[in-house]
């Protein structure tokens, strides 16, 4: 199998697009013939409903999804084990899967959150994984092994895209931020774990669209490392934010929109167009959207199928 950094760029080739799904399933926000059951069992058996519908609405469009696990955690082993479900399905219809759980421990309890989630043979099956680092470099090595040993990735933290991402993340140390720092790291990462010939390594770093001047002053920082960058829609970033996060290529950057494309139906333009009735279609149609909307102002235009 080729490593994660190849096959992401090669899906992301064929499907000509950035654009990344977010699954962010809230169970008062599903489309109401989906809240009939409020009970643990009645949210978990509608969140893989949904998810898996989505999929389908989505997944001739794009290469990526990103499941937040904290939605299915908050219903306890029932949402985890539709998660599961849901991980399953969106690679049996040929998407790559970012499990969005945001892990990071001391080195030998990460080795375990490591074995866990990454590779197609580990329990969750997850091509990629997003790692908090804060814990330090050694917190990071077992997944760096971990990526390398099955040909899948992680996406580090570097400058999330929150309003109070700066209370820690902006603070200067002898002259450099520290989400400066960290990104000097994610990069020695990237590059060390970058194959002969290959642009990318298995370590990225989740930048914020929120943050445009630090996505630019990172992506030159972080030549060797693929950027996810959340952010999009509901947070307030638009095309024109991610624009630096690509290279001449238009490879190189993920943009993430969970809210804007689940939950399309309730807003307008698709509330008046689709409704709750074709919520898949509002799916379908602000995915397009985004697409549209990313290949016209931003380098992902250069894609060679788009
Ligand atoms: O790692 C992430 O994906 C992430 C990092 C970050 O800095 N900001 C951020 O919003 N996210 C996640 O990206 C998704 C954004 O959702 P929307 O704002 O609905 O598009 C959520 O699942 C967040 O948890």
């Amino acid at each position: 199998m080729a490593n994660f950094a190849e096959r992401l760029a090669t899906a992301v080739q064929q499907k000509g697009t950035p654009t990344l799904v977010g699954i962010d399933p809230r169970f008062e926000q599903l489309p109401p013939s989906l809240q009939t059951d409020s009970s643990l069992a009645g949210q978990a058996a509608a969140f893989e409903k949904f998810s898996c519908e989505l999929i389908d609405a989505i997944a001739d469009l794009v290469a990526v999804v990103k499941p937040q696990a904290a939605f299915f955690e908050q219903l306890g082993p029932l949402g985890m084990a539709a998660l599961a479900k849901v991980v399953t399905y969106a690679r049996q219809q040929g998407l790559l899967v970012i499990l969005d759980c945001k892990r990071g421990d001391i080195g030998s309890t990460a080795e375990a959150y490591a074995k866990a989630y990454l590779g197609a043979d580990s329990a969750w099956g997850g091509d990629c994984l997003t790692v908090n680092p804060y814990l330090g470099d050694d917190s990071l090595t077992p997944f760096v092994d971990q990526c390398v040993a099955t040909d899948s990735g992680i996406f580090v933290l570097v400058k999330t895209s929150n309003p109070g991402s700066g209370t820690l993340q902006d603070l200067s140390i002898d002259g450099q931020t520290i989400y400066r720092r960290m990104a000097a790291h994610v990069e020695s990462l990237a590059a060390a774990t970058k194959m002969p010939g290959q642009s990318y390594g298995a370590v990225g770093a989740v930048v914020g669209a929120t943050y445009p001047e630090q996505l630019s002053e990172l992506r030159e920082v972080m030549p060797s490392a693929w950027l996810l960058v959340p952010g999009f829609g509901s947070q307030g970033g638009g095309p024109k934010d991610v624009a630096a996060a690509f290279d001449a290529n238009g490879l190189g950057a993920l943009i993430n929109n969970s809210r804007g494309i689940n939950f399309a139906f309730a807003k307008e333009p698709y509330k008046s167009k689709y409704g709750e009735a074709k919520w898949q279609d509002a799916s379908a149609a602000a995915t397009r959207d985004m697409i549209a909307a990313l290949k016209a102002d931003t380098p992902a235009g250069r894609l060679a199928a788009s």
